[in-house]
């Protein structure tokens, strides 16, 4: 739970639409979602459906044109309570890699004396303890990536967005830090992630929500009882249940994505 006895985030009756023109174009809706605070909700849909609407909305970056909008019993402020990451890892190429996270630190109010240390600190957590004092062009795609995790982790945020982080990154860096940022849902945190695709989508999960075609609505909130520790991920990729959880996200999916 979060404050006051509500969930980490309440999406409650919203609907959203875009501009075009003179037109307005219905985006997303009418879509009720919580999220309880250790849940990784993953949400998987067609193109268009409105996917990445639903991450802005929660993030407060947008607001929603009908309906309300509630992370940690407030109305979302970009930045506080909520870290983000996207396709691009939009790191500062001024900026050694330490001074991203730095700079991260800053923005989060922690004083100057303890940011070189909770620097050390993200970056271990990452896996890139070594390259703290690397420019941000010296590293790999992977590696930028994991930076802007490590940055959207700096104000130790309780919700965690990501929309679609790993596009760009060729498969094996991918299952690399599928690895990693499977265990990012832990305590008090929740993440909500957005993919395209539907075996992303259940090795990350506790939970599969599946969007319709635009204006998108929850058409599968599946529950993913796979086991989050003491199972490697060959053996969980390989498992029967992770199968038939595939087999039925996927089917869903595809039902969506056929004409008439
Ligand atoms: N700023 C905007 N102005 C006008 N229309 C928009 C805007 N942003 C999104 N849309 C439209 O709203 C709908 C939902 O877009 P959104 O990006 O949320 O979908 P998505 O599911 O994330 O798509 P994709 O999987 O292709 O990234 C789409 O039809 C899109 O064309």
């Amino acid at each position: 739970m979060g404050a006051g006895g509500e969930p980490l985030v309440v999406v409650a009756g919203v609907e959203h639409r875009y501009r075009s023109g003179r037109a307005e174009v219905p985006a997303l809706g009418p879509l009720d979602l919580d999220v309880e605070p250790g849940e990784f909700v993953v949400v998987v849909g067609p193109s268009g459906s409105g996917k990445s609407t639903l991450l802005r909305l929660v993030g407060g970056f947008e607001r929603p044109a009908v309906g309300s909008v509630r992370v940690l019993g407030g109305t979302p402020v970009p930045g506080r309570d909520v870290g983000t990451v996207f396709q691009q890892p939009r790191l500062f190429p001024w900026q050694t890699v330490g001074g991203n996270v730095g700079t991260a630190l800053r923005w989060a109010g922690v004083p100057r004396a303890q940011r070189p240390e909770r620097t050390r600190r993200l970056l271990g957590q990452v896996g890139l303890a070594e390259l703290g004092a690397r420019r941000t062009w010296e590293i790999s795609g992977g590696q930028q990536q994991r930076v802007a995790i490590a940055r959207a982790l700096a104000a130790r945020p309780r919700l965690l967005l990501m929309d679609e982080p790993f596009a760009a990154l060729d498969a094996l860096t991918r299952e690399r830090l599928q690895e990693d940022v499977r265990a990012l849902a832990e305590g008090g945190r929740a993440v909500v992630f957005v993919t395209h695709s539907v075996d992303e989508a259940v090795f990350l999960a506790s939970r599969v929500v599946v969007l319709s075609d635009r204006p998108g609505r929850v058409v599968l909130d599946l529950p993913v009882p796979l086991p989050r520790a003491g199972v490697s991920a060959d053996e969980l990729r390989g498992s029967a249940e992770f199968a038939a959880l595939r087999g039925e996200v996927a089917g869903t999916v595809r039902a969506l994505s056929v004409p008439g």
